[in-house]
């Protein structure tokens, strides 16, 4: 932006400036030199009157004043000259006039004038001031004579005669002065006026100077306005205007060059905007291929994220509780156990195991057991409180404060405890929340579990070790009747089997003879009389001595190895079972458990085969089977129990109650028996609602003209409320624990339950 001082404004001011104080300079001037020039011509005529007549020296020689007053007269004819005086030699005044003088005017003394004067020249001086200078001018003109006057005593005709024909030439005295005040500032009003029109001339002169001046810078900077302007424009982009000057001088040379200028930016800016269009399209596309190989990039990183995830998930996780599973649990646990060894602090493991969960498996089904692994996980990690040392040590991925190992065993592990009242609190919050009755798929169930505790490093220093200490203490709350835990003590060892050596341990077990059955009787409630037996399975470990069913069985389920573990229990108790016969010890009946991986296979063939080899009467051999195996698959359980009975084996329900019979299936089965579940006796006498079940079951198994066999009675209470239910047939503790053969044999022989229910009735 040029702003206000363009070049021409510039100037165009420079020049009215220039041209106003020339002006002004000039008046100045002039009006100075008329106001010089009228002075001088004031005293140059006053001097010329001095000089013209002979009149006015011969007045002044005589002294004739009144001559000299009309003389005088002659020297106002200006305006200016206020004052008129005429002098002798010896500055006396002979005669004066005045006119019009200011109040302060002041006549000088006549000597002062003429102080520094030669007496022959004309002498002023200047007094007061105005705006020209002095106010007043004192003049002393000289007044010549012929004569000289110190003549006294010439004639007035001769000296008239000597003046008139010298007319006052080569006069060579003074015979007096004309003294003058001439009043300056009258000589300025004259020269004012002068200086107006004088200035009122240059004035305009100097306008229209201006005017055409302005008009030819104008005229010359006019296209330097508009070159400013183009130049602004073409800065701003804007190319669509040409530079318009007239002439071939500088100015058009420079138009057309910068029409050239203009036109080749035009085409560049064409060309620009076309490649910038292309590079536009070429970015737009290019940044479309980025931002889809960036997508694609992206969705890479995440499958490949989500694939790890997915893997380390599938390694490390366990698929149905979401847990940590057996290998991230063994990986953090080593590492635990070393931070717990090098900081000095303890660990425990408390080993989980759930009561009876094959049964709820076996009778519900395999999604209803999955949902109650599912809801067990949740209780266990809801009541136990995320260690702050677990997480300072391991992420959020790496935790392994409740883990599952498979099936229905879990772990928990607490780290850095100061002591195992610790984990008996924790042991026994987890009881607590297990406990509460769990809704799943629509039944209530209760599922208690067993609890090992080891502590590390006091009962081990490796993983391995640790886990078979509470493996082995978990064994033992299971033995001491479920529900509950133990801490692992020196006393148990040996009495653990870890899983994976139980596994192959398992597997040789048959080769190695070292399964056994134990035999527990089953008693008529009325006369006492052993009238059968259930067949249970021992397993005789070379390490750790005889090991329960529980620890085993379900593990040869889910394993498979309960299909040749079956076939050798069959076998050995129909051979048992002829040994009885054989030696005349007559036992009615010998049950044996079948499980529901035997009874799905060709199991009836099985059977038949066992008897014919064995010789076995078909009669004396009963199939237990539970509530969820047959109702797992109740059309399909028709069938294989029909063909099991055309054998002319006695067929019975175990664990009945347990699982959810439909009473119109039960009726189309060929049963024999119905056990009811040891959890019904348990708990007959806790509330009315327990009491009332308990006598529906018997009351249902009477209807369908079943046995009512009951089992796991321990108590002489129970024996007596099942008495007066009508239960036919009693088996458990309160007679006799399972027994190795010799002395089942032994019991058989000297049957002690007559006197035993006596006594027990007679109380
Ligand atoms: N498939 C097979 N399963 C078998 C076989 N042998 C046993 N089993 C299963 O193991 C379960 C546990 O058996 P066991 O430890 O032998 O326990 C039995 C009894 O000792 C126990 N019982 C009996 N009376 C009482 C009692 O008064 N109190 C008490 N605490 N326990 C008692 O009950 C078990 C017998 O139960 P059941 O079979 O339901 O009649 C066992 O449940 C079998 O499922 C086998 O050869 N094959």
């Amino acid at each position: 932006m040029a702003g206000f001082f363009t070049i021409g404004r510039t100037i165009a001011m420079l020049l009215v400036v220039v041209f106003l104080a020339a002006s002004a300079a000039l008046t100045f001037f002039l009006v100075y030199e008329q106001y010089s020039r009228q002075s001088a011509q004031l005293i140059s005529d006053s001097v010329w009157i001095s000089k013209s007549g002979s009149q006015l020296p011969l007045a002044i020689h005589y002294k004739d004043e009144r001559v000299l007053e009309d003389l005088l007269g002659e020297y106002f004819g200006p305006d200016a000259v206020v004052y008129a005086a005429a002098i002798d030699t010896l500055d006396n005044p002979i005669a004066e006039r005045t006119r019009g003088l200011g109040e302060n005017y002041q006549s000088a003394l006549f000597s002062e004038v003429r102080e520094n004067a030669d007496p022959l020249d004309v002498a002023q001086l200047s007094s007061g001031t105005s705006i020209m200078g002095p106010s007043y001018l004192e003049v002393s003109i000289p007044v010549f004579s012929y004569i000289n006057p110190l003549e006294k005593d010439v004639a007035r005709d001769e000296f008239g005669n000597r003046v008139a024909y010298s007319r006052n030439e080569g006069a060579q005295h003074v015979a007096g002065y004309v003294y003058l005040g001439i009043d300056l500032t009258k000589v300025e009003q004259s020269v004012t006026d002068y200086g107006i029109r004088i200035g009122a001339a240059s004035l305009s002169f100097c306008l229209v100077a201006i005017l055409l001046i302005l008009m030819f810078t104008r005229r010359i900077t006019a296209p330097l306005s508009n070159l400013a302007q183009l130049a602004q424009d073409i800065s701003a982009g804007k190319l669509d205007k040409t530079f318009k000057a007239r002439g071939r001088g500088e100015v058009g040379q420079i138009a057309s060059m910068i029409n050239n200028v203009i036109k080749e930016l035009n085409s560049y800016k064409a060309r620009l905007d076309v490649d910038h269009q292309l590079l536009s399209m070429k970015v737009e596309e290019r940044t479309a291929q980025l931002s889809k190989r960036n997508k694609e990039l992206s969705k890479a990183v995440q499958e490949v994220t989500e694939t790890k995830d997915r893997m380390r998930r599938m390694a490390y996780y366990d698929s149905l509780t979401d847990l940590p599973n057996r290998q991230l649990f063994t990986e953090q646990l080593a590492l635990l156990m070393r931070i717990a060894k090098r900081e000095g602090h303890n660990l425990a493991l408390l080993f989980i195991d759930l009561d009876n969960f094959k049964r709820i498996n076996d009778s519900l089904g395999h999604s209803a057991g999955d949902a109650l692994l599912r809801e067990v996980a949740q209780r266990l990690s809801s009541s136990v409180r995320e260690s702050d040392l677990i997480s300072k040590y391991l992420d959020a991925h790496s935790k392994i404060d409740v883990s599952r190992l498979g099936g229905d065993e879990f772990t928990v592990v607490l780290h850095k405890i100061e002591n195992q009242d610790v984990a008996s609190t924790v042991a026994a919050r987890l009881l607590e929340a297990l406990r509460q009755p769990m809704l799943i798929e629509g039944h209530e169930i209760v599922v208690t579990p067993s609890i090992g505790i080891a502590l590390a490093p006091r009962d081990a220093s490796t993983v391995e070790d640790l886990l078979k200490r509470a493996d082995t203490a978990m064994y033992h709350s299971k033995n001491e009747g479920r529900n509950n835990y133990r801490f692992y003590s020196s006393a148990m060892k040996g009495s653990g089997v870890g899983r994976l050596k139980l596994e192959t341990d398992l597997r040789k077990s048959l080769e190695r003879d070292e399964l056994l059955l134990h035999y527990q009787p089953q008693v008529d409630i009325r006369t006492g009389a052993i009238v059968g037996a259930e067949a249970l399975i021992r397993w005789q470990h070379p390490e750790h001595g005889l090991v329960p069913p529980f620890r085993f069985i379900p593990l040869a389920e889910e394993t498979g190895l309960i299909v040749p573990i079956g076939d050798w229990v069959l076998e050995e108790a129909c051979r048992q079972q002829m040994s009885f016969q054989q030696q005349k010890l007559a036992l009615p009946k010998l049950a044996i458990n079948v499980s529901s991986l035997q009874f799905h296979g060709k199991f009836a063939d099985k059977v038949a085969k066992v008897l014919i080899e064995s010789g076995l009467s078909p009669k004396r051999l009963e199939l237990e089977l539970t509530e969820g195996v047959i109702m797992g698959d109740a059309k399909a359980s028709i069938e294989s129990l029909h063909n099991l009975k055309k054998l002319g084996v006695r067929l019975s329900v175990d664990d009945f109650g347990t699982g959810y019979s439909s009473l119109s299936y039960l009726s189309r089965f060929p049963l024999d028996e119905l056990k009811i579940d040891r959890s019904f006796v348990i708990d007959y006498n806790k509330s009315q609602n327990d009491r009332s079940l308990i006598e529906a079951i018997i009351a249902m198994g009477k209807s369908l003209n079943l046995m009512m066999v009951a089992e796991g009675v321990d108590e002489d209470d129970q024996f007596r409320f099942l008495y007066g239910q009508g239960v036919q047939v009693i088996q458990g503790f309160l007679f006799s624990k399972p027994l190795p053969v010799d002395e089942f044999v032994e019991l058989m022989r000297n049957n002690p339950f007559p006197a035993q229910i006596k006594a027990i009735l007679d109380q």
